[in-house]
């Protein structure tokens, strides 16, 4: 204990007045043990003649204590008032902090650095989460941009969302700083508890397998490979064109359809022979699933973490026992589709596929639990990112026909002079179809696949444009937003192929859309070329035999189809009809029949 200084200086020992007063010559018997602080009154001498506390008597020298004897008087923690206090005081100072931070949830970090983005009033512990309009986020986000600048800060149940709205930002942080922002976010629910964190989508930039399921994509996807699934692209668009003239109105049916056959076939080498595949049947099941899951707002633990520890026989335990099952049904999923393939491989007689071709390794050993792993979710990838994905372009693809016959029948113009109706165009036709390939590149900017793109996240703390990035910060791009921003592209609104018809020197004068549609940095999608050339073929050859345009009511009057878009992941135009006819011309070569 500190010893105080400046005592007063008689003693309150019961020795005499003299000795007291310091005028005797004898000494006193007591040592003095502690000094007095100012406002102490010491007590009176018991008329017992006991000593009271604060002198006591010395002991003999050999006995002393090496150190004072601190008093009761100020040793807290044998004063119950005092110790009182003091653990009020502290719950008082946690309690107070612990509310500035739910109100203020970055006041230490604005004290101690840059401010972290702006962005619309968040309230106590709910955050933005009601402000976040439900219906196309991605429009309201690019009015927010207007008001709190190209990028802003939403907090979603204490996790911090930060939204880029331009194309500089994307560039600056997506791109050129893609070491620290290609993380994905932690998704408690979906990716801990159902175990689904090793997926393609969900694994962490951090992780190594990350690296070995980029290179294993981009492989077996890359140009060279491509060439290789072309006979496969043709045999299923010749399918759905003679679905679509079978059954017009169900063009998304076969859209899908036809997106899941190639799919399949590349990824495991299954072929779809019916309408009701079983294998389409377990990936529609799996979209569902997903989707179903990842609801935002679906799961409590997903917000509140901390809730992970709850046994799942306590009440709002329940989540752990739904998360068992659907990790069953999605172990169920996963498994089929590889099992079946690697069936076929030990019998011999397989189709060649993406799991055929790193299954079956060079110097013929069989692949490792962990190599067979890492095929297992690279093959379900291609799946998750190929289907979905090019159904939506398909289907606006009828859409945009039905509302803008001047660029449909311009496309077609074009088929019928480079390729004539005699035969169905293929990619070899590509260079000579400018038209019809800047009409794939608006479709793909007019309405983007992924709105929001998928979300990232950060690895590091950084700063941009004067703002705080803090580490773990999910990070959306606004594709929809750039898709729309008027300084690059004028009449943003409008839907117009010419814009994306290449100068004389063959560069494009406006931005091409595929610079931001397919995603960004190390997490950009595997896909990207595969998706394009799939499109083409699909698209040139629709054009090439069929007039798609507005349905009519009962009496022949066109009307016009809605356009609106789910708020999805992967957006696609919501349920509309057209009319989806044959061309004479291709019924007269016979292009059907082939
Ligand atoms: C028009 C068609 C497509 C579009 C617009 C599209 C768009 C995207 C986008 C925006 C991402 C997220 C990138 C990011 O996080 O920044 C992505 C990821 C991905 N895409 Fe695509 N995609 C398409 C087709 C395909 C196809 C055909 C495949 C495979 C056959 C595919 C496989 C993937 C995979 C595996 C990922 C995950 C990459 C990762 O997380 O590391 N995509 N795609």
């Amino acid at each position: 204990m500190r010893r105080r200084r400046g005592y007063p200086s008689p003693c309150a020992s019961p020795c005499s007045p003299s000795i007291r007063a310091g005028t005797s010559t004898r000494t006193c018997t007591y040592r003095r043990t502690n000094e007095i602080p100012r406002g102490v009154s010491l007590p009176q001498a018991p008329s017992t003649g006991e000593q009271p506390s604060i002198c006591r008597p010395i002991p003999p020298s050999g006995l002393r204590h090496p150190l004072p004897v601190a008093s009761p008087i100020f040793d807290p923690l044998r004063n119950s008032s005092v110790m009182a206090a003091t653990a009020f005081l502290l719950v008082v100072s946690v309690i107070a902090l612990s509310v500035i931070t739910l109100v203020f949830p970055d006041l230490f970090g604005n004290l101690t650095g840059p401010p972290l983005p702006p962005g619309p009033r968040p309230k106590l512990l709910a955050g933005n989460v009601h402000q976040v309009p439900r219906v196309e986020p991605w429009k309201t986000y690019a009015d927010w941009a207007k008001k709190y600048g190209q990028i802003f800060l939403l907090r979603v149940f204490g996790q911090k969302i930060i939204v880029l709205n331009s194309h500089s930002a994307v560039a600056d942080l997506l791109e050129s700083r893609t070491s620290i922002y290609s993380d994905r976010p932690r998704v408690w629910m979906y990716k801990e508890l159902i175990g689904r964190k090793l997926a393609v989508f969900s694994i962490s930039s951090e992780n190594p397998r990350f690296r070995i399921y980029r290179k294993l994509l981009k492989s077996g996807l890359s140009s060279r490979a491509n060439q290789e699934y072309l006979p496969l692209l043709y045999r299923e668009t010749k399918t759905l064109l003679r679905n679509l003239k079978e059954y017009p109105d169900q063009f998304i049916s076969h859209a899908r359809r036809n997106a899941a056959a190639i799919i399949l076939e590349i990824a495991y080498g299954w072929q779809v022979n019916s309408n009701d595949d079983y294998f389409v049947s377990l990936m529609e099941e799996s979209f569902k699933l997903h989707a179903e899951i990842v609801r935002p707002g679906r799961w409590l633990v997903d917000a509140y973490p901390i809730l992970r520890f709850v046994p799942s026989w306590f009440p709002g335990g329940g989540f752990h026992k739904q998360a068992e099952i659907y990790r069953g049904q999605f172990a169920r999923i996963d498994q089929i589709p590889h099992a079946w393939a690697k069936e076929q491989l030990h019998s011999g007689t397989y189709t060649p596929s993406f799991t055929s071709r790193y299954m079956l390794k060079e110097d013929g050993s069989a692949p490792s639990d962990e190599e067979e792993d890492i095929i297992k979710w690279t093959s379900s990838a291609l799946y998750v990112g190929g289907a979905d994905t090019t159904v939506s372009v398909l289907t606006s693809f009828f859409l945009l026909m039905a509302l803008h016959p001047e660029s449909q029948k311009r496309a077609q113009d074009e088929i019928q002079r480079v390729v004539g109706m005699s035969r169905l165009p293929t990619a070899d036709d590509s260079d000579r179809l400018p038209y019809v390939r800047a009409l794939i590149l608006e479709i793909l900017r007019w309405c983007p696949v992924a709105p929001l793109g998928l979300p990232h996240s950060v690895t590091r703390d950084d700063v941009y444009d004067g703002y705080r990035i803090p580490k773990g910060a999910t990070v959306y791009a606004n594709i929809w937003a750039l898709s729309r921003d008027p300084e690059v592209y004028p009449n943003p609104s409008t839907f117009d192929p010419e814009r994306f018809l290449p100068a004389p020197n063959g560069t494009l004068t406006q931005m091409d859309p595929r610079k931001f549609v397919f995603g960004f940095g190390a997490r950009v999608c595997p896909g990207a070329q595969f998706a394009e050339l799939s499109l083409f073929v699909s698209i040139a050859r629709i054009l090439g035999t069929f007039d798609v345009a507005k349905p009519v009511d009962e009496h022949g009057r066109e009307v016009e189809p809605k356009v609106e878009f789910t708020t999805t992941v992967t957006s696609h135009p919501k349920p509309f009809e057209c009319r989806i006819t044959p061309r004479a011309q291709a019924l007269e070569q016979g292009v059907f029949d082939e």
